[in-house]
């Protein structure tokens, strides 16, 4: 894999300035990329990972984009929260002067600092039970980076979250319900961040991990708190999702950087923020693994359509709010069929976005409407890639396992498989933990500034948001057409 490619880390939440993903309507975003050489600071390296981490040149998107000014949204409610505390560990020393790696740990040439590694590992959190549903999906909707309104109708969101919520409930019920009353994210989440703190262990990086879901148990606010608790000096923040969206990594990431904002020891804390890592070699890599053991299970695996589906985002994410969010999938999606290809495996590939709720338009192709095409043009064997996520949870084991399978087979496809999720292999947990050794270097305080929103006070200005809202609330709450896109998948 080119350097270039190699890894993509933006080091700093100062750097990356969250109110840069306005909510609005009105903005323009770009995506621009650059090289840097890694470390940055007067630090040398020696040791396991020393060439990787002193030398290696890594690839950093820079998101930069126009917003209108004081860009103020409502958080996700978040109800009573507990939190995944895990033991102190980690303990390596460093400075502001030069730095050498031993083996154990990071000397400092200069004055002697005791330091506490954390990894934040961010993820979206689901139901552990199926009375949970509904207040799960009501932190869900009430999220503005998962229901973007416009500035004016803002003070709407969590009335219209809880209408969604109580009206999309039943049916997410019925799913929960099918895979075994409530959502595995939890417990596979807590065994990756296990498996990942051992992983750092044996390459002598001791580390906390942290688990901050952001919509159910444990909370993200719950996890802060620990690792205030533990006196973590410095902080690695790993989200679970290989790609970047403005609805998942960029909504934990405001979240985030809001506590950071409002809390004096936050603020000073170096932290370092991985943005996406689906291009990196052992997630590729592992991801082909998986590919190429499924491919051999089907009798004739060169006649095998392997299918990618992605969860999707509505079209407006990326087309107006700049999320890169698509074209990392298609990235991701090139580098891995490379992988394979260089593995002698040729197959015929697709691309297809799952899992769109409400009456907005979706990334397309729509992968319940690829797959009957698909049946139609006459392919017999198809291989079901989940590719947004790496834990197994409601769309891999109900949507796609349960209602695409049937879809499939009725549409004329005789032979299905599906790979599965990444969970904790082992390829796959090591290439994260070099992820967080190789973003160690750059973690830096968080920026300061605030981002209040002048308008929120002023009178006039709510008692027109209050007029026209209310109109709006009534003609949209009324609306059957709205409740049933909610309902049902369109
Ligand atoms: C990369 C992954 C995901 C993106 C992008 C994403 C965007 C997104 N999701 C919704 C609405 C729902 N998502 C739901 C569950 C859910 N979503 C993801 C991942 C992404 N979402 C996961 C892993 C899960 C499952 C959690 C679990 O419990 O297993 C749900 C609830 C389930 C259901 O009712 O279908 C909703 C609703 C939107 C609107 C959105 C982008 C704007
Ligand atoms: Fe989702």
């Amino acid at each position: 894999m080119d350097a270039i490619a190699s890894s993509q880390i933006l080091p700093q939440l100062k750097g990356f300035d969250r109110s840069n993903f306005s909510l609005s309507n009105h903005q323009s975003m770009s995506c621009s990329r650059s090289t840097l050489v890694m470390p940055t600071c007067k630090q040398s390296y020696e040791g396991e990972h020393a060439s990787e981490v002193s030398s290696r040149k890594v690839s950093v998107r820079s998101i930069s984009g126009s917003t209108e000014k004081g860009n103020s949204m409502l958080g996700g409610l978040e109800l009573n929260g507990s939190v995944s505390a895990r033991p102190l560990v980690g303990k390596v020393f460093s400075s502001v002067g030069s730095c050498t790696y031993t083996g154990s740990s990071i000397e400092s040439h200069s004055h002697v600092a005791e330091e506490k590694i954390g990894v934040l590992l961010l993820n979206l959190g689901g139901p552990d039970t199926l009375q949970d549903v509904q207040p799960f999906l009501f932190n869900l909707f009430a999220d503005p980076d998962i229901i973007r309104l416009p500035r004016l109708f803002r003070f709407l969101q969590r009335p219209l979250a809880q209408l969604i919520s109580v009206v999309r409930a039943p049916k997410s019920q019925e799913g929960y319900a099918a895979i075994g009353g409530g959502s595995p994210l939890r417990k596979i989440t807590d065994e990756q961040a296990n498996a990942l703190k051992k992983e750092l262990e044996a390459k002598e990086v001791p580390v906390n991990v942290y688990v901050a879901m952001r919509y159910w148990h444990p909370f993200t606010e719950e996890a802060v708190q620990q690792i205030k608790r533990d006196g973590i000096s410095k902080l690695v923040v790993l989200p679970l999702y290989p790609q970047y969206s403005i609805s998942t990594t960029g909504s934990s990431v405001r979240v985030l950087e809001q506590m950071f904002r409002e809390d004096a020891t936050l603020s000073r804390m170096p932290v370092s923020i991985i943005q996406s890592w689906y291009q990196r070699e052992g997630y590729v890599k592992s991801m082909a693994d998986l590919i190429g053991k499924e491919l051999k299970s089907f009798s004739n695996p060169e006649e095998v359509m392997i299918f990618f589906s992605a969860h999707g985002v509505p079209v407006t994410y990326v087309e107006d709010a700049g999320d890169p969010y698509r074209d990392q999938m298609e990235e991701c999606i090139h580098l891995i069929m490379q992988e394979l290809k260089s593995r002698g495996i040729n197959n015929n590939h697709t691309l297809a976005y799952q899992s769109r709720v409400g009456p907005v338009q979706w990334l397309k192709p729509y992968t319940d409407e690829v797959l009957v095409e698909l049946g139609k043009n006459g392919v017999k064997s198809l291989l079901a890639v989940p590719v947004s996520f790496v834990s197994e949870h409601i769309e891999t084991l109900e949507e796609i396992d349960m209602e695409y399978r049937e879809l499939a087979l009725e549409s004329g496809i005789e032979n299905w498989g599906r790979v599965p999720a990444l969970g904790c292999t082992s390829s796959f947990i090591t290439d994260l933990a070099d992820a967080v050794i190789e973003a160690l270097p750059s973690a830096t305080a968080m920026s300061t500034g605030s981002t209040s929103d002048d308008s929120e006070l002023d009178p006039l200005g709510y008692v027109i948001k209050m007029f026209f809202g209310s109109i709006l609330a009534f003609f949209l709450l009324l609306s059957p057409k709205i409740k049933s896109a909610f309902r049902n998948h369109i």
